[in-house]
């Protein structure tokens, strides 16, 4: 079993996409070495047991097995294994020979491409790239049960709030299309949840799709689906997000990130409901929703040419900003401490010291609301004793009045500082960091950049 992790010239780990080789006679001694060049780190494993125990450590999300002709009934039963444990997995398997028809197992065994020996590298770099992809879907399980789950309130009393709640239950009512702005962590995916929860659609779905968390070459089919044979490892009719939404609400966020050719698509959709599936002969009518939002500036977007002007206008008619928790100083506390109450176990037993209130109050909350909840998540762990301290949030060294520039720097250290440690923590993997501080993976590296941090 193979565990070596990737790592630079000084020793750090470094973060990579993993892939894990099943390969029981070793059949495929070179096969690290050939995809290192493309970026892919190789897990190798001979038995399901060692597989199962890579799975269990490493984020891998393609399993590329190994088939030999001459063992692949006890091969059948190790790959069903690993698939009842991980079904989120993607597959290619490589075959020795020509596989008779003993090995009809193969077809049920959801490979989503099969290759024979020799391989031709570059093509199979191409599938494992669609296999990743595919694997992203697959993890991003987009629908909300919002009936199932309780909508959170949008806490506040301050004035702010309260036209935030009346503008809500307006454009509820209506259903056009609305763009959201607003800082990040500032409450566009609630207040999205609540526009959909207060139209007529709140007994359809609630789907979102983060424009910036997909690659390029993934967000068409995601959005408007394909059709099986549509394009090699399209195995099978896959339903785009637009359609899953039908008769309820799609939220699509980081709309400025949307590639261009796509941003045409979706004005045509916005124009007459009609999506086309990759590789479909017919249109079809679509009856959602859409809620659009964005932390850039989408006027820049425009001046810069990356959103089309004609989109532009067409999202911005019905308009709700989402103000940044700095502009309602007056309800910090009173939220810090509702969060503090609704931590799971807490039982109020935990309180701020005076010390950590006088800093929340003076902190700036770059990151909004999301930014307060974690704070208190994680000194609510680190906490000893009943009172939480200013340390334990990681605001002690935040100095009241500071100066502008003196705030920023100390944000950004205070940023790079929590990032780094869930980078560490996840031991290089991004997207679980991201993961872990309740961020998407664009937000994560828009941080990393601003903060100057080298991966
Ligand atoms: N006024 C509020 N009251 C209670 N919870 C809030 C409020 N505003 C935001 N939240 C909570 O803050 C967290 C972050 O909110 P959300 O994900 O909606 O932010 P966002 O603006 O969509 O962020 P991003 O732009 O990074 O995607 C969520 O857990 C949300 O429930």
């Amino acid at each position: 079993m193979n565990q070596d992790v990737p790592s630079d010239s000084k020793g750090s780990r470094i973060s990579r996409r993993n892939i894990l080789v099943l390969d029981p006679v070793d059949g495929l001694p070179d096969i690290a070495a050939e995809l290192a060049p493309f970026g892919w780190h190789c897990f190798k494993a001979q038995q399901a047991r060692d597989a199962l125990t890579l799975l269990g450590q490493y984020d891998i999300r393609v399993i590329v097995a190994v088939i030999e002709t001459s063992s692949h009934r006890c091969q059948a039963r190790e790959i069903a294994d690993i698939q009842r444990k991980h079904p989120k997995l993607q597959w290619l398997a490589v075959t020795d020979g020509i596989l008779d028809t003993s090995c009809s197992w193969l077809l049920s065994a959801n490979f989503i491409d099969y290759y024979h020996k020799p391989l031709n590298w570059c093509r199979f770099n191409d599938s494992l790239g669609h296999a990743w992809g595919m694997s992203q879907l697959a993890r991003d399980n987009p629908t909300v049960a919002i009936d199932d789950a309780p909508l959170t309130a949008i806490e506040g009393k301050h004035p702010l709030i309260q036209t935030l709640r009346r503008d809500l239950e307006k454009l509820g009512q209506s259903d056009d299309t609305v763009l959201l702005s607003g800082e990040t962590g500032s409450g566009k995916g609630l207040c999205a949840k609540w526009l959909h929860f207060l139209s007529h659609r709140r007994q359809g779905p609630f789907v979102t799709l983060n424009c910036g968390a997909l690659p390029a070459s993934l967000i068409q089919s995601t959005l408007f689906g394909h059709e099986k044979g549509a394009f090699t490892g399209a195995d099978k009719r896959y339903i785009g997000h637009l359609e899953q939404a039908d008769g309820g609400t799609l939220f699509l966020d980081e709309i400025a990130d949307l590639p261009l050719d796509l941003q045409v698509n979706l004005l045509h959709f916005l124009d007459d409901k009609q999506i086309m599936r990759i590789g479909a002969c017919h249109p079809q009518t679509v009856n959602c929703r859409l809620i659009f939002a964005s932390h850039q500036d989408l006027e820049n977007a425009v001046d810069e040419g990356r959103f089309r002007e004609d989109l532009y206008h067409r999202l911005n008619v019905l308009r709700l900003h989402v103000p940044s928790l700095r502009e309602y100083k007056s309800d910090i506390i009173p939220m810090a401490e509702r969060f503090l109450q609704n931590i799971p176990g807490n039982a109020s037993s935990l309180v701020f010291s005076n010390q950590a209130l006088n800093a929340i109050q003076n902190y700036n909350w770059p990151g909004n609301v999301r930014e307060l909840q974690n704070r208190i998540r994680r000194a609510a762990v680190m906490a000893e004793g009943s009172e939480i301290s200013a340390k334990a949030l990681g605001l002690d060294r935040i100095k009241e009045h500071n100066p502008d520039a003196e705030l920023a720097k100390q944000r950004d250290n205070l940023d790079a500082e929590v990032l780094l440690k869930a980078i560490a923590d996840n031991r290089h993997n991004i997207s679980a960091a991201a993961r872990q501080l309740n961020i998407s993976r664009t937000t994560f590296y828009r941080l990393i950049k601003k903060c100057q941090i080298q991966l």
